[in-house]
C-alpha cells in the first residue's frame, strides 16, 4: 500500500520535473537568443570565434541541463567511453531513440558541429541558438554532405544521426545514405556512440506527460571507430561504397541495440 503510493508520488512528481524541464529549455532557449548572443555579438566581432563560443555557450548550457534533470530525479545517466571523444575532426553517427539524444550529445562533445533539422530554424525557443552557432541545416539539399565535410576538415566534431529522425515506435533502426555519404566521399573513419534508454522516454510521437513508471536511465556509450577504408576500395564507386557503410552500419546499430534488450 505504501510503496504503491510512494510510486504514485513518483510518477507525478515526475510529470512535474519534466514539464518544468521543458520550460526551462524554452526560456534558456530565449535567453541565450535575445541576451546572451546579442551581448556576444557585441563583444566578439570575428565571425568565426564567435561561432566557436555560441557552440561553447551551448555545450555547457547543455552541461547545466544534464545535471538539472538528474538532480530533479527525471533520469540518470552512465557515459562509457568519453575518451575516445578527446579528438578532433571525428565523424560522430549515434541512433536516436529520444528527443534528448542531442543534449547529451552536445553536453559532451567538445568543437561539436551537428546536423539540425530544418524546422528548428524557425522555432522560436531553439532558431537563435541554432543559428548564432551556425550548425548544419538538414534542408541543405546538395551542399550538405560537402557542408559536412568541410566541417569536419576545420577539425569539428560533427554529430549526425543517421536516421535522420528518432528511431520509430517499433524500435526498427533505418539509415539514410547520407552519413555513410560523408564518411565515403570525406574518408572520415566513422565513431558510433550507442545511445540506451530505459525504459523508453519522450520517443517519436510520444506526449511528453507520459513518463514512464519509473525513473529512465540513459546508457551512452561510445564504440571503437569504424574504418571507412574497408568500405571503399579502388575499383568501388563511392555510391557502392556509402551503400555497403550504410547497410553496415544499420546491422551494427541494430545488433548493438539488440544485445542489451
Ligand atoms: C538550458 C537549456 C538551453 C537550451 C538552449 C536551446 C538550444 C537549442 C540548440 C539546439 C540544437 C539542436 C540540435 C538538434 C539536432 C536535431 O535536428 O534533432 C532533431 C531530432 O532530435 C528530432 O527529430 P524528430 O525525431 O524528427 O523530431
Amino acid at each position: 500500500m505504501l510503496e504503491r503510493l510512494a510510486a504514485q508520488a513518483g510518477l507525478y512528481w515526475r510529470v512535474l520535473a519534466t514539464g518544468l524541464c521543458f520550460v526551462v529549455f524554452g526560456v534558456g532557449g530565449l535567453v541565450l537568443r535575445l541576451l546572451v548572443f546579442p551581448l556576444l555579438n557585441l563583444l566578439v566581432r570575428q565571425p568565426q570565434r564567435r561561432v566557436a563560443c555560441a557552440r561553447e555557450l551551448i555545450r555547457r548550457a547543455f552541461r547545466a541541463y544534464v545535471d538539472l534533470m538528474r538532480l530533479l530525479g527525471v533520469l540518470r545517466y552512465e557515459l562509457n567511453g568519453m575518451d575516445k571523444l578527446a579528438r578532433g575532426g571525428l565523424l560522430i553517427l549515434a541512433n536516436h531513440p529520444t528527443l534528448i539524444d542531442t543534449v547529451f550529445l552536445m553536453a559532451f562533445v567538445k568543437n561539436a558541429d551537428c546536423i539540425v533539422k530544418d524546422a528548428l530554424w524557425n522555432n522560436p525557443f531553439t532558431g537563435g541558438p541554432v543559428r548564432a552557432a551556425g550548425y548544419i541545416n538538414n534542408a541543405g539539399g546538395a551542399e550538405l554532405v560537402d557542408d559536412c565535410i568541410a566541417s569536419l576538415r576545420r577539425g569539428n566534431n560533427l554529430i549526425v544521426f543517421p536516421e535522420g529522425t528518432r528511431t520509430g515506435g517499433d524500435g526498427l533502426i533505418t539509415l539514410k545514405r547520407g552519413a555513410a555519404n560523408i564518411a565515403v566521399r570525406g574518408a572520415r573513419d566513422v565513431t558510433p556512440v550507442l545511445i540506451r534508454c530505459q525504459p523508453l522516454t519522450l520517443g517519436k510521437g510520444e506526449k511528453w506527460w507520459r513518463v514512464p513508471p519509473r525513473r529512465v536511465r540513459f546508457v551512452i556509450e561510445v564504440q571503437d571507430d569504424v574504418a571507412v577504408a574497408g568500405f571503399s576500395g579502388d575499383d568501388t564507386s563511392e555510391v557502392m561504397a556509402a551503400r555497403r557503410l550504410t547497410e553496415f552500419l544499420q546491422i551494427y546499430f541494430t545488433g548493438k541495440c539488440q544485445e542489451h534488450a
